[in-house]
């Protein structure tokens, strides 16, 4: 081993108390070396240089540190003066951890650097490494889902579910369509996943970290829409706000503007929405200035443009300027394949948080396969949520805890089938009464004290109708 501390400066303080401190450091390290102030190695003790495969340490005194050691950072802790306490460095294929200290001399003027090798085997810090890694991996998703929330998106193109040929060729062209920066038509029936996919589009496109604002046509009165829209401008009317209030238009502005229910938007703003489209300027409502926004719009509907067309009440030029890129999502009756993914998908999103582990048997899934979904997924998801709170058998959902909560008929069903026999009118009500439960046990979560004091029942009462209905 050579000398520690080479050159002819005093020794200081720190010096000292390095030097008093380092046969602690090396026994319990597997390596120390240290360097000058023009990061020189000035000592190498004998296990760093076995462990570097040096094999004559006095070989690499006087040498730069880093053509010994190429990814040492003991350069920089002599630059800055500031340690490295723990660090992870590569050498030859090995994960060394190792820590890195300043020393100075009487003056306080940095002399070098001493660092030790803490660990030169991993192994020990695995499961402190995967904890780490996990954390991390979870602190990235956190993040990554807090961003999209503040943008307004909850969803990307993975949480469209489905590897059926149908929903694949979903997900090309919302792939296709947000690599360019035109309207999109989503065209589908309710619950199949219009919003989760203009989402989607909107996370993929080059506007990601910019605003995604959604705006229900059909949920807005129609006397606000303009408003709602375009924004009003301070004291347009009696009673209007003294500020500006904006309109969806300028919250979308340089991001995507997803308008659902589009086919209910009345014609006198579907003319204004086509000259907004055409020109990319807006009028607030009680204002003479017009101003430039810009956004991509994704619109969505349910209804068949086509006969509205045909009935005047779509125009037509509106609808060929929203439909550039049209993307037609199949209901669920047509894509049953998806029916198992989904189940695992939406189950796991149900029990997220909770105490339960929702899992189906394949026969669960095929009595799944027995119903029509007019309702599509959200129905998918309300039959297994409630489903899952009706289990008596912990959390397997298995053919029977299907057809318990599965609705007898659908809508769509109910319209095509002949006209039902006639039932005994007990047991209309009784299927009445088992439908009102079982909502009310899916709108409190499963808590029967609340579920029974919701619909005006004791809960001794209702403890007894559920045994009845099991
Ligand atoms: N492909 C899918 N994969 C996973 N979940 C989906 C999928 N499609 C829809 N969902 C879920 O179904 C529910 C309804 O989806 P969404 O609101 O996007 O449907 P929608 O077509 O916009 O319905 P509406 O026309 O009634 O507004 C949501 O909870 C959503 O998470």
């Amino acid at each position: 081993m050579t000398d520690l501390f080479t050159g002819n400066s005093k020794p200081g303080l720190t010096r000292e108390l390095i030097e008093a401190l380092l046969p602690m450091f090396e026994e319990a390290s597997a390596g120390a070396i240290a360097v000058d102030r023009q990061s020189y190695i000035t000592w190498i003790n004998n296990s760093y240089s076995q462990l570097l495969g040096l094999g004559n340490p006095e070989q690499v005194i006087g040498k730069p540190v880093r053509q010994v050691i190429p990814h040492t950072r003991m350069p920089e802790v002599v630059e800055t003066g500031k340690p490295l306490l723990l660090d992870i460095m590569e050498h030859n294929q090995q994960q060394l951890v190792v820590t890195r200290m300043p020393y100075y001399d009487d003056q306080g003027a940095i002399e070098g650097a001493v660092a030790f090798v803490l660990y030169d085997d991993l192994q020990p810090l695995t499961p402190l490494v995967s904890k780490y890694r996990r954390l991390h991996r979870d602190l990235a998703a956190a993040r990554k889902a807090l961003a999209r929330k503040a943008r307004g998106t909850r969803y990307s193109l993975a949480d469209f579910v489905g590897a059926s040929p149908e929903a694949l060729e979903v997900k090309r062209r919302a792939r296709l369509a947000a690599g360019r920066d035109m309207p999109v038509l989503l065209l589908g029936e309710t619950g199949t996943g219009k919003e989760v996919l203009a989402q989607a589009i909107h996370s993929a496109s080059a506007r990601a970290e910019n605003p995604f604002v959604g705006v229900n046509v059909a949920a807005v009165p129609e006397n606000l829409l303009e408003a709602e829209f375009f924004g009003v401008a301070p004291g347009a009317y009696t009673g209007a706000d003294r500020r500006t209030r904006e309109g969806k238009f300028q919250l979308a502005n340089g991001g995507t503007l997803f308008l659902d229910e589009v086919g209910d938007m009345p014609l006198p703003l579907q003319a204004k929405l086509l000259r907004v489209l055409q020109e990319g300027e807006i009028e607030p409502l009680g204002s003479n200035k017009v101003s430039h926004v810009d956004i991509r719009l994704i619109a969505a509907t349910s209804r068949n443009l086509e006969t509205m067309i045909a009935e005047g009440s779509f125009r037509s030029d509106l609808y060929y300027r929203l439909n550039v890129v049209e993307i037609g999502i199949p209901p669920l009756r047509e894509r049953l394949a998806d029916l198992g993914v989904l189940c695992e998908a939406l189950l796991g999103e149900i029990c997220e948080g909770q105490d339960l582990r929702g899992e189906i048997t394949d026969a669960g899934v095929a009595a799944l396969g027995g119903y029509d979904w007019p309702g599509n997924i959200r129905e998918l998801r309300n039959v297994l949520e409630r489903a899952l709170t009706m289990s008596e058998d912990g959390d397997l959902l298995d053919a029977d805890a299907i057809f318990k909560v599965l609705p007898r008929t659908s809508g769509a069903t109910e319209s095509r089938a002949p006209v039902r026999a006639v039932r005994p009118l007990a047991q209309i009500v009784a299927d009445a009464e088992a439908e009102a439960i079982e909502e009310a046990l899916v709108a409190c979560r499963g808590n029967r004290t609340r579920a029974a004091r919701a619909l005006g029942i004791s809960r001794s009462v209702l403890y007894e109708k559920l045994s009845r209905m099991s």
